[in-house]
């Protein structure tokens, strides 16, 4: 379980994060949601140790963030971070040499699923692909946990369907992701758990499942509530 308790984070004297308080599971879906602007990859980024807090503690599976521990994660952020001259096959080279825990067979089976060429260069991507070899270079490490940043940003609806597929697949099955949205209803039927945030604190956690079973409630039902009730 990745775990933050009581995190606060300013940019100089502006406050970002004051409080933020949630968990997220192995084996669930976990959904940062929040207007531009909300923090929510200022959370992703204190949990990899990209930023510092001033305040509160992070939990990875009830130990302190080390070295080791950000092993156990990855982070897919919402901009392509490979060279542009590079093709597909000379990333996934990059990472077989460099990183021990890349899967290359998963990587395969992942191009596959999304019928990419590994000829292509990520220069030459459209948009929807570059946020696919984004997802699929985070998912072919063999990480218990994987965080990404707005995955379905921006793209059209055919490359978010086949995003969405990956999701509800055993590529992601037992581990723990969390993922950021600021625009919830394409990928509601898809997260366990949704997190509002607002003024830099968690407004709303809940399952989702419980909350439409017991409560007759969409995401979208509680959002109202939460954002404009
Ligand atoms: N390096 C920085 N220096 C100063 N302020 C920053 C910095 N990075 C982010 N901020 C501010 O922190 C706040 C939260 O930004 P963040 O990118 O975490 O929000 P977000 O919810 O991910 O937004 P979006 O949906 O637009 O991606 C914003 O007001 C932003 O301007």
């Amino acid at each position: 379980m990745i775990k933050l308790t009581n995190i606060e984070k300013r940019y100089g004297r502006k406050k970002i994060l004051n409080g933020v308080t949630f968990e997220a599971d192995k084996g669930q879906i976990t959904c940062l949601i929040g207007i531009n602007g909300a923090g929510k990859t200022t959370i992703l980024q204190s949990i990899m140790g990209l930023t510092p807090y001033q305040k509160g503690e992070i939990t990875i599976d009830g130990e302190k963030l080390s070295p080791k521990m950000l092993e156990k994660i990855t982070y897919i952020p919402d901009t392509m971070t490979l060279l542009p001259k590079m093709r597909i096959k000379d990333a996934f080279q990059f990472m077989d040499d460099f990183y021990q825990n890349w899967n290359g067979e998963r990587a395969k089976e992942i191009l596959e699923f999304f019928k990419l060429k590994e000829d292509e260069r990520i220069s030459q991507l459209s948009k929807g692909n570059t946020a696919k070899v984004n997802l699929l270079m985070g998912l072919a490490m063999e990480a218990d946990y994987i965080l990404m940043d707005e995955p379905f940003s921006g793209i059209d609806i055919f490359s978010r369907e086949q995003i969405a597929d990956v999701f509800s697949s055993h590529l992601v099955e037992d581990r723990g992701v969390i993922i950021t949205t600021h625009e919830i209803s394409d990928i509601e039927h898809l997260i366990d758990k949704a997190v509002l945030l607002a003024d830099g604190a968690v407004k709303k956690e809940f399952m989702t499942e419980q909350v439409r079973e017991e409560e007759g409630k969409s995401v979208i039902d509680v959002m109202r509530e939460v954002y404009q009730g």
